[in-house]
C-alpha cells in the first residue's frame, strides 16, 4: 500500500507530519508514505498581519481539494489552525498524543522570565490572546505584532530589536528548538488555544481502511480535551480577530474547561471554568461557550 500525505510546506508542518508517518510506520512497516507539499493562500501572503485577512481557512482549502480530489490520502495539519466545520466528504482521523499545550517567551539572553523583564519591554506576538493575557498580568508591556514562521519570529527578536516573542511550546519543542526556551507561561496566566499542541489528520470520509490504520495511534485524553476545546471554539464562533482560549484538565473522570474570550480590543476579558465528565465532553464545550457569550453581553452592566 502506498499513502499519499499532504501538507504544507513549513519546516513545523513537514516535521508533524513525518511524526505522523513516523509512528504509523511503527505500527504498519509495510506500507509506503509518501509526502507531498501544498502551497496554500496562507504561505503565498506571509507579509500581512493574519489578523488583518482572517480566516481559518486559509492554510487548508487547498489541501482539502486536493483530499477530496484523490490526489493526497490523508493530510497532517496543527489542529489550532483547523476551522470547525469541515467540507462534507472530509473527517478528522483519530488523534494522536498531544505535545505541550503551554505558551512559552523565547527571551533575550538578559531576560529568563515574564517578571524578569523591565517596564514597557517589547514583546512581539500577532495573537490577542496572547497580547491579552500578557497585558493583564503586566500592563506595562509592550506588544507588538510579529509574523512568520517560527525560525523568521525567533529571527525577528534580533533583527527588530524585541525583548522577546511568545510561541506555542509544541511548535518549539518539535522543531527541536528546546534550548531556546526561556520559560514555559502557566496555562493559569496565559490560556493556551483551543487544540494548542495536538494534531489533526484529515482523510477521505469514506476511507474505512485508512480510518482504521490511524486509529491504532490514537490517544483518548488527547481527543476529550480537544474535543471539549474545540466546542468551545464552535460555540463561541469567533474568528482570529478577537481572543479565543481554551483548555482542558482531566483527573480521572472528572473533567474542567477553563475557557477565555473577549473583544477586539481588549477592554473586555472573560475567563471562566466549569466542571463536567469524561463522557460529555462537547456538551461542556458548549455550555462553557453559552455561559461566557452570556457573560459577555452582561459585561459592564
Ligand atoms: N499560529 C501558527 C501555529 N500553528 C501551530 C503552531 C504550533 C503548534 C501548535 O500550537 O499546535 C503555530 C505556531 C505558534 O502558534 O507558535
Amino acid at each position: 500500500m502506498n499513502i499519499k500525505v499532504g501538507t504544507r510546506g513549513s519546516k513545523l508542518a513537514l516535521i508533524q507530519t513525518n511524526w505522523v508517518i513516523d509512528v504509523l510506520k511503527q505500527r504498519y512497516p509495510e506500507i509506503d508514505f509518501e509526502v507531498k507539499v501544498i502551497k496554500t493562500k496562507g504561505d503565498i501572503i506571509q507579509h500581512i498581519s493574519l489578523d488583518k485577512i482572517g480566516d481559518k481557512g486559509l492554510f487548508v482549502k487547498e489541501i482539502e481539494k486536493q483530499l477530496i480530489e484523490g490526489e493526497i490520502d490523508m493530510a497532517v495539519h496543527s489542529m489550532k489552525d483547523m476551522p470547525s466545520y469541515l467540507p462534507d466528504e472530509l473527517k478528522f482521523a483519530s488523534i494522536p498524543e498531544r505535545e505541550d499545550p503551554r505558551d512559552v517567551l523565547i527571551l533575550k539572553k538578559e531576560y529568563k522570565s515574564l517578571e524578569d523583564l523591565p517596564k514597557g519591554a517589547k514583546i512581539g506576538t500577532g495573537s490577542k490572546r496572547r497580547k491579552f493575557q500578557l497585558l493583564k498580568y503586566r500592563p506595562d508591556l509592550n506588544v507588538v505584532p510579529i509574523r512568520g514562521n517560527i525560525d523568521t519570529r525567533i529571527r525577528k527578536i534580533e533583527e527588530e530589536n524585541l525583548d522577546g516573542i511568545v510561541l506555542a511550546a509544541a511548535g518549539v519543542l518539535r522543531a527541536n528548538l528546546k534550548h531556546r526556551i526561556s520559560c514555559y507561561l502557566p496555562i493559569e496566566v496565559v490560556i493556551p488555544a483551543p487544540a494548542q499542541g495536538a494534531l489533526a489528520i484529515e482523510i477521505r470520509k469514506d476511507d474505512v481502511e485508512l480510518e482504521k490504520l490511524i486509529d491504532s495511534i490514537r490517544d483518548e485524553n488527547t481527543e476529550l480535551q480537544v474535543a471539549a476545546e474545540r466546542a468551545f471554539l464552535e460555540g463561541i464562533e469567533g474568528s482570529c480577530h478577537i481572543p479565543i482560549g481554551a483548555y482542558c484538565n482531566i483527573d480521572g473522570e472528572s473533567i474542567k474547561l477553563t475557557g477565555l474570550f473577549g473583544d477586539e480590543d481588549g477592554e473586555r476579558l472573560i475567563v471562566k471554568s466549569i466542571d463536567g465528565d469524561i463522557y460529555n465532553p462537547r456538551e461542556l464545550g458548549l455550555k462553557l461557550s453559552k455561559v461566557i457569550l452570556e457573560e459577555y453581553e452582561n459585561y459592564g452592566r
